[in-house]
């Protein structure tokens, strides 16, 4: 089974209009995708998109967040037990920005990996490390430290249900993109980490994506790394153009 995807995230941008026509331009240039594609839309705009894809086996959506808590007095939130029954599939979790806007912490993202997982939902987990650790070449003892929390107590067969996206903050939004062999080291670092605590065929077999500025220029070589299965697309994947030609940099498996 392939591992790769290529997943968007669109933080909080597009209006439900203007979301529905990208998602339809995205589809009409690339209706068979090389790769499992993911929208992640803002949580107005989850029912229309998952309309949208519902039939394509390729084509998925993300919701952004959810709640740790099944359910209760939390207003404005969102469950995980609402995103399954409106038919989704992933939800985004431990993003940079909620970390550092919302003051999430891998012990809170552990308990909502957990909820996620329990309700059938698939967590998209994001890690990385802020620039003053690359600086120190810190990085690996930082995220791995990031992932030891954030999966604290799960099983391989959980562990097996989850989408890495390695995101070096210093890479996000800045226009500075890892180099390949930077991304490289740090997946391969990343399933190594995974094979000593879950095992290998747990390892083998997971997704793990590179995000922070991927490009159509760029997304061909960082794809092409043996450990690279894709990427987390931000800015690029608001313009139907740059997100089917990145999509289309994934190599058919
Ligand atoms: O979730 C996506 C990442 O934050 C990457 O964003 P970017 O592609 O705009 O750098």
């Amino acid at each position: 089974m392939s591992r790769t995807m290529v997943a968007g995230n669109w933080k909080m941008n597009t209006t439900p209009t203007q979301g529905t026509a990208l998602v339809k331009e995205v589809m009409n240039k690339v209706p068979n995708p090389p790769t499992k594609v993911v929208f992640g839309v803002p949580a107005i705009q989850l029912l229309a998109v998952q309309k949208l894809v519902s039939g394509h086996a390729n084509y998925a959506v993300a919701a952004q967040n959810m709640h740790q808590e099944e359910k209760g007095a939390y207003t404005g939130e969102t469950s995980a037990e609402m995103l399954v029954d409106a038919g989704i599939e992933y939800v985004i979790l431990g993003h940079s920005e909620r970390r550092d806007y919302d003051g999430e912490d891998d012990e809170l993202i552990n308990r909502k990996i957990i909820r996620a997982l329990e309700a059938g939902l698939k967590p998209i987990y994001c890690c990385g490390e802020k620039l003053d650790i690359r600086e120190a070449n810190n990085q690996e003892v930082v995220v791995g430290k990031q992932i030891e929390q954030a999966f604290s107590s799960l099983s391989p067969e959980q562990v097996a249900q989850i989408v890495i996206a390695y995101e070096p903050v210093w890479a996000i939004g800045t226009g500075v993109t890892a180099s390949k062999e930077q991304a490289q080291g740090m997946h391969d670092y990343i399933r190594r980490m995974i094979a000593n605590q879950f095992g290998s065929e747990v390892a083998k077999g997971m997704t793990i994506l590179y995000g922070g500025s991927v490009k159509p220029d760029n997304a061909e070589e960082l794809f092409a790394e043996p450990d690279v299965d894709g990427g987390l697309v931000g800015g690029a994947s608001l313009d139907a153009e740059n997100f089917a030609a990145i999509i289309r940099a994934i190599k058919p498996a």
